[in-house]
């Protein structure tokens, strides 16, 4: 068994671990990264980006086809092989993370690949394929572990071959059909691939609507849009069993047509263990999704959280923040976490773009609640595009303030009219100043004015 002593251990080199360590390095300190799987996490190897290679892929495809109505006769023949391509080649470097490793001992860290467990204050037990290392981490220990994909314990369903997140990006071939589990993010970005790609698709969604955590209206666009493209979206549904076949899976549905389909896609969000992480050497409870961190990203003396286990919002950009805070807290320098405008977008076509307070969230913090809408095919820029032109702006403005605190901007790029929106969340840009702004003609963000002349009780 081997020891090591060093400043700072991070645990999980999800995005913000990996820049953290390689941060703290360069600063000076003695630093280890430890990761069991492959540096950079889930983000660049298995979620973000080759999620989002196959939704360019599969919004030129619906791109084309409007082609065919706008512009003259296009022929579209899908092909999955050229996305299975980028992924494997360009994103993945088929899944090997050799140059993420370098870059980390390149910065003046050190590297254990291994699982690690908390076996006492500062001390870190990391079991590898190397062996065991026992860590003495003088400063302190940051986690940064992440979460994987639940399965939600439907009779039957794990009797079978099940794709998560991390199947479906690897796949080779595009499915004949598919049934998607899970109406969030991950799900409805899957679903609308799939579907433009050929397969046959079918939602499942217990919540009433698609997206629970944005706007009410956003989830229910974004269904009609998916149904647009061939899914057959159900919300409220209760699965109640799942068996598999040779080559299907068939779903059944409380009260409902039972579905079947050669792949199932699960979606269902999230899990942790943070007993397997060894969290009750620090007194924390084990049994939850996370440590409750402070503003600096503390979870106890010496030890930090960031990423998704911090329970801020599960986004790279939410990793990278809080890696830099925490930094900042390690490095001796005095900066705290402030989420009143984490921007969020979902990158479905059209997109979902959301900041800060949802209407519902703000009322039920007590605000005095004003909102407005508008749609964006009501706008010059909407009706210029035509197709594919769906989506919507709304705000929510604090009255007693007279500043937003949030907004959902879905559309055609709606992810980048965002920034307009998470720009005046965030610096509590008066509503009147905003009033006065010239928007550009003929752009979309141009239809933020047209919501702010809408902002009522
Ligand atoms: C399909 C999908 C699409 C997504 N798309 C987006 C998007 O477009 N934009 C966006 O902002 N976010 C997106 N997300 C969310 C994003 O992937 C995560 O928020 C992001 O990866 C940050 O996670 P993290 O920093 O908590 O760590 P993770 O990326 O989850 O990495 C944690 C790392 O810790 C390692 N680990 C865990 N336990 C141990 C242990 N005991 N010892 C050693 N190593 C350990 C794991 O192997 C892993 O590599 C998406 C997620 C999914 C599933
Ligand atoms: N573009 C992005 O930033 C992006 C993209 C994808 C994911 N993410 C993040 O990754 C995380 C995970 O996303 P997700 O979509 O997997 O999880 P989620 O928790 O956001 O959504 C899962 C959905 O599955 C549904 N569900 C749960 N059990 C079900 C069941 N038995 N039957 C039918 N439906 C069921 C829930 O109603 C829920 O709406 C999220 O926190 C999200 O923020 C971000």
């Amino acid at each position: 068994m081997a020891e090591l002593t060093v400043d700072v251990a991070v645990v999980g080199l999800g995005p913000g671990g990996e820049a953290l360590a390689a941060r703290l390095a360069e600063a000076g300190l003695s630093v280890v990264g430890v990761e069991e799987r492959l540096v950079g996490g889930e983000c660049p190897y298995y979620a973000c980006v080759p999620t989002k290679i196959m939704i360019r892929a599969a919004d030129a495809l619906a791109e084309a086809r409007r082609a065919g109505q706008l512009a003259g006769t296009v022929s579209v023949s899908p092909d999955w092989a050229p996305v299975a391509g980028r992924i494997r080649d360009e994103a993945t470097a088929d899944w090997d993370d050799q140059a993420a490793v370098d870059r980390l001992v390149g910065s003046g860290a050190r590297f254990l690949r291994g699982t690690g467990k908390i076996t006492g204050t500062g001390e870190l037990t990391v079991t590898g394929p190397d062996g065991t290392t026992v860590v003495t981490a003088t400063k302190g220990i940051v986690l940064n572990t992440g979460t994987a994909p639940a399965v939600p314990p439907i009779p039957g369903l794990a009797d079978g071959p099940v794709w998560t997140n991390r199947e479906a990006v690897q796949a080779l071939a595009v499915p004949e059909s598919l049934v998607v589990i899970g109406g969030g993010p991950v799900g409805c970005e899957f679903a609308q691939v799939f579907a433009r790609f050929g397969a046959q698709v079918t939602l499942l969604q217990s919540n009433a609507r698609l997206l629970p955590q944005d706007e009410p209206e956003a989830g229910e666009l974004l269904a009609e849009r998916l149904r647009a493209d061939g899914v057959d979206v159900r919300t409220g549904v209760k699965i109640t069993r799942a068996t598999h076949h040779d080559g299907s899976v068939t779903l059944d549905i409380d009260g409902g047509e039972p579905v079947t389909a050669a792949t199932v896609l699960v979606a269902a969000g999230r899990k942790t263990d943070m007993a397997a992480l060894g969290l009750g050497v620090y007194g924390l409870d084990e049994s939850a999704k996370g440590p409750t961190v402070d503003d600096r990203m503390r979870a106890a003396e010496g030890l930090w959280a960031i990423g998704d286990i911090a329970g801020k919002g599960a986004f790279t950009h939410m990793s990278m923040y809080q890696a830099a805070i925490a930094g900042d807290d390690i490095l001796g320098q005095d900066t705290k976490a402030d989420y009143r405008a984490v921007p969020r977008v979902t990158f479905t076509d059209p997109e979902v773009g959301a900041v800060g307070l949802t209407e519902a969230q703000a009322r039920e913090a007590g605000l005095t609640v004003r909102t407005g809408t508008t749609q964006i095919p009501a706008s010059s820029r909407g009706f210029i595009h035509k197709l594919g032109n769906e989506g919507l702006i709304k705000l929510v403005e604090d009255a007693d303030r007279g500043v937003l605190v949030g907004a959902t901007a879905m559309g055609p790029g709606g992810g980048e009219v965002l920034g307009a929106l998470a720009v005046a969340v965030h610096g509590e840009v008066p509503v009147d100043t905003l009033r006065g702004m010239i928007f550009a003609y003929p752009t979309f963000h141009r239809a933020i004015e047209s919501a702010l002349a809408d902002l009522r009780s």
